[in-house]
């Protein structure tokens, strides 16, 4: 990556009861982006963040954030990361706008920034009901009022868009991509969703049990699809065996033949070999790897180890 990371670890691990939940994670989340920390139920998400909060202390490694160890310097890091661990945190019986100046004096923010951070998130025609009367998807926009509240340098949310309907989750999800550009944040946030990450991220890591599987921009791992042509004939094992002897090498068998990197003239030219040494060509399709096959891939493998 060629910007800065504004977090990294180093081998960053934490076990519970003899397990290792986190195993030897080094991440780099570059400056100004939105970097999806992405994984399966139970991958360590949460526990990773926490770690990074200084929520929970590492069994192993080290975290760094804004070039500065957070073991020796948590107090002055913790103050420009604004998060949202789990459920928001805020008092039912106040108001919005009170749960919000309460955070505001501990954080010694501007009181401008209450306005502001109320707009951002499309809360100020509620601001004055009891916190206990809002729905979820309101209950975690003034979340993130919150984590907002010092206009933070970094941000930090786990699941977001947990719980919300889809109209929440689009408007979350707009409002978190403004941030970079709009105040210069980096964001991470995590999910356990693919698709989410998809339409958030510029960047990504993927975690399954502990172990980091994946870190890379949205291109890298989008440049893992990959397209394959399927092949059915006639008599396939025919058809292998020929093809082989013209250079093409067949990547999996079964009902049909599967070749990889083949681009039109080179398909042309199967269909040709095949028709004249007569073998019929009963099916060519096309067949692109998706996200989804590679994230499964991914997280899949890790699970059999
Ligand atoms: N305090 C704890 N004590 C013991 N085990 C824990 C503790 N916290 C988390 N774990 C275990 O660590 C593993 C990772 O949990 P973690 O909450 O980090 O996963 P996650 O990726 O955030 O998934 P989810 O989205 O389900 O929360 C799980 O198996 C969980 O049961």
């Amino acid at each position: 990556m060629n910007s800065r990371a504004l977090i990294a670890t180093h081998n960053l691990s934490k076990m519970y009861n003899g397990v290792y939940r986190v195993n030897k994670v080094n991440l780099a989340v570059p400056e100004g982006e939105i970097f999806g920390f992405l994984g399966p139920n139970g991958a360590g998400k949460s526990t990773s963040l926490k770690m990074l909060l200084g929520l929970i202390k590492p069994t192993e490694g080290e975290v760094t954030v804004f070039g500065r160890e957070l073991a020796k310097d948590r107090r002055s890091i913790l103050k420009q990361i604004g998060s949202l661990i789990e459920s928001p945190s805020y008092y039912g019986h106040l108001t919005g706008w009170e749960n919000l100046k309460i955070m505001q004096r501990l954080h010694d923010a501007p009181s401008k920034n209450l306005y502001e951070v109320l707009r951002i998130v499309r809360l100020e025609k509620q601001k004055d009901k009891r916190v206990d009367h809002y729905s979820l998807g309101m209950k975690q926009r003034l979340g993130i009022a919150m984590a907002l509240l010092a206009f933070p340098k970094l941000l930090i949310l786990d699941e977001p868009t947990n719980g919300l309907d889809p109209a929440g989750i689009l408007e979350i999800r707009e409002l978190i991509k403004s941030l970079p550009a709009r105040y210069g944040m980096t964001v991470m946030l995590s999910s356990h969703l693919l698709s989410e990450i998809e339409q958030i991220a510029s960047s990504v890591g993927i975690i399954s049990n502990g172990h980091l599987l994946f870190q890379g921009t949205m291109g890298q791992l989008n440049a893992k699809t990959k397209i394959s042509i399927s092949l059915k004939t006639s008599d396939n094992q025919a058809a292998e065996r020929l093809l082989l002897k013209h250079g093409f090498q067949a990547s999996s068998s079964g009902p049909r033949l599967l070749f990889d990197h083949l681009d039109d003239t080179l398909t042309a030219q199967v269909n040709r070999l095949l028709v004249d040494c007569g073998l019929d060509v009963i099916r060519i399709e096309e067949r692109k790897k998706s996200l989804e096959d590679i994230f499964l891939e991914l997280t899949g493998k890790e699970r059999s180890l």
